[in-house]
């Protein structure tokens, strides 16, 4: 017998008759709840969707053979050799990811007070461009342009006298984003926020015959607590003097957002990107509503450490949390967005779930 707080439920008295379930209808004419009754009711009325088109997937590469080494603060995501990376480039393509972003870890040795390892054609980053588009080039392959992963004081720019100089930075970011370009980089991605940078890489890659070499301009790029465990990934965390708010944006400004865009567009960037992505789907909105150009969102490493510590905890359902997640992004207007969950959420795509 079915026995509920000591009682078996048989003997439980019926419900009186003026019960809470008797109250009159509403006369609603219009009720929501009917386009959810069932699965596929939901379905024909879904406004949005993640697709594997949507997603770009970060990779972190280090020096060395055959070797995966875990990243503490980002539970399930590696550093790869370049070995390595281009089994993850494989893994991409066999899932239809379109494209990869890649990230060094340099070695500290090669780090200097100009990170002018940036600029070395044959650096880390090169040589994986190099080894991927030779097994796979059909695969787009995208380069972050900034200084942080070579300088030993750990920002995108040069530094002299505690300032970050900005036509200086300009000049050798172009020679970083040329390298990039001669190793077969499909998109250069400039994530420094110095001013007037992407005018300036686009000329050196028309005149450098790299015309077709798109940019995806990190145009409104946030002073963000959340790029804690990216810093960890590429070692530079440790290493960064002070912060970036001198040339990142101040997370309380949203018009300063539109003004970024507008002028990395009027530069020549071919897409734009806000960053850090879940707290500021307000700007992803605003910038798809005023601009109407190719818009992506990067769901940062931040933001993936929250989600899966809170998986690894068993405080959020990892089968429901990581789309949630990333359907937000399309839902605030994203035309696709950068996360270290695209493999897994490929496929989730691709088995339904
Ligand atoms: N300029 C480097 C760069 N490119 C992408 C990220 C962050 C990515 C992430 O947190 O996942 C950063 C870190 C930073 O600006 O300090
Ligand atoms: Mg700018």
């Amino acid at each position: 017998m079915a026995i509920k707080f000591g009682r078996p439920i048989e003997l439980r008295e019926q419900a009186p008759r003026s019960s809470v379930y008797d109250a009159p209808s509403l006369g609603l004419s219009t009720r929501l709840r009917r386009n959810r009754k069932s699965e596929w009711a939901r379905r024909l009325v879904r406004e949005n969707a993640v697709t594997t088109d949507d997603l770009i997937w970060p990779l972190f590469v280090v020096e060395g053979d055959n070797a995966r080494t875990p990243i503490a603060s980002m539970p399930g995501v590696e550093r790869l050799t370049i070995d390595q990376v281009v089994r993850d480039a494989e893994r991409a393509v066999a899932l239809g990811i379109p494209c990869i972003a890649l990230f060094p870890y340099t070695d500290p040795a090669l780090r200097d007070e100009t990170g002018s390892e940036a600029w070395n054609g044959n650096n880390l980053v090169c040589q994986s461009v190099r080894a991927i588009k030779k097994e796979f080039p059909d695969l787009g392959v995208l380069c972050d342009v900034a200084l942080d992963p070579y300088t030993s004081h750990g920002h995108d720019g040069l530094l002299q006298g505690g300032r970050i100089l900005n036509d200086e930075t300009v000049a050798v970011l172009v020679r970083q984003a040329l390298v990039q370009a001669e190793a077969g980089c499909d998109v250069i991605a400039p994530s420094d926020m110095m001013d007037g940078r992407v005018g300036a890489i686009r000329e050196a890659l028309d005149d450098a015959g790299f015309g077709d070499v798109q940019i995806m301009a990190y145009a409104a790029k946030y002073a963000s607590a959340f790029y804690g465990p990216f810093r960890d990934a590429i070692g530079s965390a440790k290493a960064l003097n002070g912060d970036k708010r001198t040339y990142q944006m101040d997370p309380a400004n949203s018009d300063e957002a539109i003004r970024e865009v507008e002028l990395d567009l009027a530069e020549g960037a071919d897409m734009v990107m806000v960053k850090p992505g879940m707290p500021y789907l307000d700007i992803i909105r605003r910038v798809k509503d005023t601009f109407a150009v190719p818009t992506f969102a990067y769901q940062v490493s931040g933001e993936y450490a929250m989600i899966m510590g809170a998986i690894n905890n068993g405080w959020l359902d990892r089968d429901r949390v990581i789309m949630e997640s990333l359907v937000a992004f399309k839902r605030a207007g994203a035309d696709g967005v950068l996360t270290y969950f695209a493999p897994e959420a490929a496929e989730r795509i691709r088995a339904g779930r």
